[in-house]
């Protein structure tokens, strides 16, 4: 199994810090979480191990340091699902998920047979064996983001990096999607890291959170240790209760503020 460490990895935009000498890891086969407030730096670290942006610092994945890798390599062990992904015009959801074989196909040769199974796998296991021949433009949001997991598990890496991978689905695919992950997790070895807002749904699926604030880590640990009121209320400047539910993982509940009478 494939372990990720950040050491001092720090990136600024022009003169402004974004990330500063942050340190965290993750063990082969855990699922890490990385939260905190809009704006933390959270997509900025993802992006960082994914080979999109530069940075002082070491990144290593099963100890081969990241910045050492060519593309093709670096596709094989890490595959990244952004936010907002930018989708090729006019292609289908099939050989868009056919891309992910990309780092296995030889230059000027075609996908094989071997590169079909596996994407008609990933098509299957994201429900989306119904959509292979639609364009990717007339897919909804979620759909789309589904599209864009499939692709990244049709990769086959070591490493799945996945930002805000629930943000446009809703609860029933939300929970599809993070069981599935954890399902691979368990099946294929995958070192998951990921980016959730919902700190409940975090809490349930994350072996371990670290939640950034202002580039920083500000706390880690099992999400019980890290999700707590009094740090909720003070990093995101929310009002919240936060109960412990099964396996004493933490529920965060929205408290609304005094109403203006
Ligand atoms: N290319 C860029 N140029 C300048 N500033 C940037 C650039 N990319 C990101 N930033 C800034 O870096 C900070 C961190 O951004 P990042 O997207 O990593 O935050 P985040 O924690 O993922 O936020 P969110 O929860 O809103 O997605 C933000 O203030 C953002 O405006």
């Amino acid at each position: 199994m494939t372990d990720v460490r950040i050491r001092d990895v720090s990136v600024a935009f022009e003169t402004t810090p974004v990330l500063r000498d942050v340190t965290t890891a993750a063990a082969g086969g855990e699922w890490l979480g990385i939260i905190g407030p809009n704006g933390a730096g959270k997509s900025t670290l993802l992006r960082c191990l994914a080979g999109l942006q530069s940075y002082a610092g070491d990144v290593s994945a099963g100890g081969v340091d990241l910045r050492t890798l060519g593309t093709r390599d670096r596709a094989r062990l890490v595959a990244f699902v952004p936010q907002s992904p930018v989708l090729p015009e006019g292609m289908s959801v099939h050989d868009y998920v056919l891309l992910g074989r990309t780092p296995y196909v030889s230059y000027l040769a075609n996908p094989g047979r071997a590169d079909r199974a596996v994407t008609a796998e990933s098509l299957e296991l994201l429900h989306l064996q119904g959509f292979r021949d639609r364009q990717l433009q007339s897919l909804s949001g979620g759909e789309r983001q589904r599209a864009t997991i499939a692709r990244a598990l049709a990769q086959q890496p070591k490493v799945l990096l996945l930002d805000e991978p629930t943000s446009a689905l809703d609860i029933g695919h939300q929970q599809h999607v993070l069981e599935l992950v954890d399902e691979l997790r368990a099946s294929q070895d995958l070192t998951v890291l990921c980016t959730m807002h919902d700190l409940t749904l975090a809490g349930q699926f994350c072996d371990r959170l670290t939640l950034l604030h202002h580039g920083r880590v500000e706390a880690e640990g099992t999400p019980r240790e890290v999700v707590t009121r009094e740090r909720v209320q003070q990093v995101y400047d929310a009002s919240v209760d936060v109960t412990l539910g099964i396996d004493d993982r933490p529920v965060v509940v929205p408290a609304r503020r005094q109403r203006q009478p």
